[in-house]
Order: structure tokens, then sequence, then C-alpha cells
């Protein structure tokens, strides 16, 4: 319920209507991106008991959540809605401190607009009206018109699949690409439906992303990182986006939970470059409380109520019985991938209603320990998510209770998150499970002792139709990031993924054979 505990959003709550045009799963997708932090199990039951009607159910909820109040909930004092820059309010010591995380407080919302503060309180940096106007406006027609053919990500959570409460497609450069990634490339455990091929001016924008993205990372280096240097596991090499996974979200309730992004291809300390388009959205940020932080009273408190999040249901907890040597060992049962979920809990079927909403509403409260950051996205802005980001943060996009509509996109918002696949992550590289299928790299992210270790598991099982097995092997990187592993063994005729730009500049030059495919980059 964290989301209505700041003052911004005490007011109103949201009232979706009832609308028996959707599905059952759809509905559930709904109700589970406004309460991210409740179970889908007592989700589902709420729902049933509310006739099918999602407005009911989310009435039925909110009811309960007023019962079992977070202590000491009061709105005098809350985050402003509106502040120009912390600098005016505050004297912020130096980025390095970090005492900044302590901004935020259990089960609040800090609101940040100023790029200053984004860049001193998060693992972001921001930069406004980045594009010329016309080019943004002509991206946002473009993408909006290809928004069409995107899909939802449809996954499997326990005996149900689920489908992504916003629609998407992944963007890459050529005919080669597309071929790799629905062959090749997949994404929690499965082979992605939707691959498309570049747009002109998604392809016009990218070389200045790669720019500005790349002088954001030295900066950050500069500016931040401990002695000026960079994260162990980044690359030094420059950032090269290859692959766009474009996101539209249409109307307030469409979403993404709170997830950390998968790491297969993009490796160790990866770099997002994300430019947002359209209405304006709130992306909110929290920071993963690891298990061991009993130092912080609320943390320690909050530790003990269930969540989802929680050492003994998750990878870390499953991991962490492994020992540093134990290569191959097999977790008891597989995690559930953290991109995929949205947030959506993995306790057992078992929970009813309205215990169970009460029970879930109390669920999310540790990882809501320390609140959470909300960066507000405006039309034509580019936000870097940095190298720490992944490993120590969650993300999301939460639904509004109300949006200005755009003029161009009217409730639609356009995401572009412009992504650089490494070469040594190829999958002909990376390992396969004893099922077959490819394996998803994961970095503990709560777990004291394995914190930060990254690992190779089996993800089939979320993937509709699919059964997974435990596969599960340590990932070991060097300093730059670059995986560990017996290269030559690896057959080294497969064309590599090429660069936004490259790629462009291959085409143009007739390189390939099968350009010809290049006109209709609907149809491939
Ligand atoms: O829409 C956004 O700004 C974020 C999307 C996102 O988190 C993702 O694509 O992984
Ligand atoms: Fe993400």
């Amino acid at each position: 319920m964290d989301r209505y505990l700041s003052r911004k959003r005490a007011r109103s709550p949201p009232t979706p209507t009832c609308s028996d045009e959707d599905s059952t799963d759809m509905k559930l997708a709904r109700l589970a991106s406004l309460f991210p932090d409740m179970a889908l199990d007592a989700l589902m039951e709420i729902l049933l008991s509310s006739g099918g009607c999602v407005g009911t159910a989310t009435t039925t909820i909110q009811a309960q959540a007023s019962l079992y109040p977070p202590k000491k909930r009061s709105t005098a004092g809350a985050t402003p809605a509106i502040q120009t820059s912390l600098n005016a309010h505050m004297r912020i010591s130096h980025p390095q401190d970090q005492k900044r995380s302590l901004l935020t407080r259990k089960g609040k919302t800090l609101h940040l607009y100023a790029p200053e503060d984004i860049a001193a309180h998060t693992p972001c940096t921001i930069i406004h009206n980045f594009l010329p106007a016309a080019q943004a406006n002509a991206l946002l027609l473009e993408l909006l018109d290809e928004s069409k053919h995107f899909s939802r990500y449809r996954f499997q959570l326990f005996d149900r699949t689920v489908q992504s409460p916003h629609s998407a497609s992944i963007y890459v450069a050529t005919p080669e690409q597309h071929r790799q990634h629905t062959a090749e490339y997949t994404y929690g455990g499965t082979y992605r439906a939707t691959v498309r091929q570049t747009t002109p001016h998604l392809r016009a924008v990218s070389g200045t992303v790669q720019q500005t993205v790349n002088a954001e990372i030295q900066h950050r280096i500069r500016t931040v990182y401990p002695g000026g240097r960079k994260l162990k596991y980044q690359s030094p090499k420059e950032w090269m986006p290859n692959a766009a996974f474009v996101n539209c979200y249409d109307g307030p309730t469409e979403a993404v939970g709170y997830h950390s992004d998968e790491l297969t291809y993009l490796g160790p300390r990866a770099v997002i470059g994300s430019l947002s388009l359209g209405v304006e959205r709130e992306f909110r940020v929290r920071k993963i409380i690891p298990t061991d932080d009993d130092d912080d009273a609320a943390a320690a408190a909050a530790a003990a109520a269930e969540d989802p999040e929680a050492p003994g249901d998750t990878s870390e907890g499953q991991i962490s019985a492994h020992t540093a040597a134990d290569k191959t060992s097999t977790p008891t049962k597989a995690p559930i991938p953290s991109e995929l979920n949205n947030n959506i809990s993995r306790k057992s079927p078992t929970t009813s209603s309205p215990a169970a909403a009460a029970a879930a509403a109390t669920a999310g409260a540790r990882a809501n320990a320390r609140g959470q950051i909300s960066i507000h996205l405006p039309h034509n802005s580019l936000l870097v998510m940095h190298a720490e980001m992944q490993e120590e943060w969650k993300h999301a996009i939460v639904p509004a209770q109300t949006i200005s509509p755009h003029p161009l996109a009217g409730n639609r918002r356009i995401n572009v998150t412009y992504r650089w696949y490494r070469d040594s992550l190829h999958p002909r590289y990376t390992p396969r499970c004893r099922c077959g299928a490819p394996t998803i790299l994961r970095c503990v992210q709560r777990r004291r002792e394995t914190r930060g270790r990254y690992m190779w598991m089996c993800y089939a099982g979320y993937a509709p139709g699919k059964k997974g097995c435990s596969f599960f092997q340590w990932a070991d990187f060097n300093e730059d990031g670059e995986p560990l592993w017996d290269k030559t063994a690896v057959p080294d005729d497969a064309p590599w993924l090429e660069n936004f730009v490259e790629g462009q500049d291959q085409l143009e030059a007739g390189v390939r054979g099968h350009v010809g495919n290049e006109k209709d980059n609907t149809s491939i």
C-alpha cells in the first residue's frame, strides 16, 4: 500500500471500473499492478469474491488496508508533492556520503525532480528535453504506430499464466539480429514472441543516446564512484547499444512492478539508457535491503513480516545454502524471475481472504522499509540507469491515479530502453541447463554470505507450457565483467550483434545479402 502513504497520493485512490471485456488474467494483472505488494492468490480470491469486478476488488483491498494502517501513519510532514531541488531546503553532503540513502523513510515516497537531486540520491541521472522537440515528436509518432504490434509478456506463476500489465517489443538493427533474437536469445527462460527491426527515427536517435550515455557514465565515475574509478565488473569499454526494448503504457493503470532487469546478456554492472515519450509517468526506485541489515530498526522490524522477497523464498535464500566451491549444486526449488514477476508474491497458494489481504498488506513492508524515490519522467527525458542500479536497486513504473494527456500520445506513454548485449555473453556461450534450455544470469541481492555473486540458473519453468529444472551454477567474471569460461570450446562462426549505428553503416553499404527485407520492417 506504499503508494498511498505519500501526501500526494493520499486523497483519491484509483477506481478502476468493471469491465467484462478483460480476461480474468488481465484483471488479475491490473490488480497486481495496482497492489504490487499483495500475493497473487489473495488478489485472485478478492477478485472472485468481488464478482470479477476490478473496481469492487480495489475498494475491498483499500478497506482492508485502512483496517490495518501502518503505525504512525501521518500525512503531516510527508514529502511535498512539488519541489524544485532538495538543495533549496537542506544541505546535502557529497554524493559519496552513504547517509544520502537515509533521505527516504519507511513507507514514504520521496519525489525528486531536479537532475542534481536525482544524481545524488538515486543510481540514475536524468536529462530533460533531451532531443530537439521535433525529433522527439517524430519518434513518438513512429513508436505509437509501432505499438499496434506490441505484445504482453506471458509467464507462468504456479498453475496460471499471467500477462505483464503493459505491452512491449524488442528492436534490433538487422535481419540477422532479428533471427538471433527470435531463435537464440531468450527472455525469462523463453524465446521472444515480438522482435522487430529498428525503425528510422529509433535508429537516428540511438547515436545521440550512445554519445550521451557514455558521457554520463564517465561523469558518474569521476564524481560518484570511490576513487573516481569504474565499479568492479563494470565494462571499461564504450557503451554501444545494440538492442532496444520499447514499452507502451496505455492509460494510467498500465504499469510494471518492482524488478531488476535480467542480466543474462547485459552482464554485470549493466548501464541502460531509457528514453521517455508521451504521458509523464512516475518511475520509482528503491534500494534492496540486505538480510543482515539489522542496524536499521525499521528494516529489522519489517523483516519479520512476510515478504515476497524474503530469504528462504528467493534465489538468495536458496543459493546461500551452497558453498562457494559448490559449482553445480542444486537449489531445492527455483526462484521466480525478479524481472518477470512484477512483484507478484510467490507464497504458496494457501492464504485466504480477508486474512490473506491483511497479511499480504504487510508483506511489502520489508521491501518498503527504507521507502522509495519517485522520479518523474516527462516527455523527451533520458534517464540513465547506472552500473550500480540492477544489482542494488529495484525499479517500477507505478500505476497513476491521474495522468495529463499528451497532445500526440493521448493517455499513452512510450519508453525506449537502449541496451548493450555483450558479445562475450552471446547465447552461443551462456550455459545450458540439464533440461536443454538456456540459463539466465542473476545476482544475489539480499543474502549477506553471497551478496553480489552472480549465478546461472534455469528459468524454463516460468515460461508458459514449459517445465524447468533446478540447474544452478555460480557465474565468474573478471574485473571488467567479462565471463571466465573457455571460449575455445565454442564454435566461432556465428555473426555477432551489430551496434545500431554500425548496423546502419553495414546496411547502407549493402554488406549483407538479405537487406532486401529492410524496406518492410514490419513484416520480419
Ligand atoms: O518504462 C520504463 O521507464 C521502465 C521500463 C523497464 O523497467 C524495463 O523495460 O525493464
Ligand atoms: Fe526494467
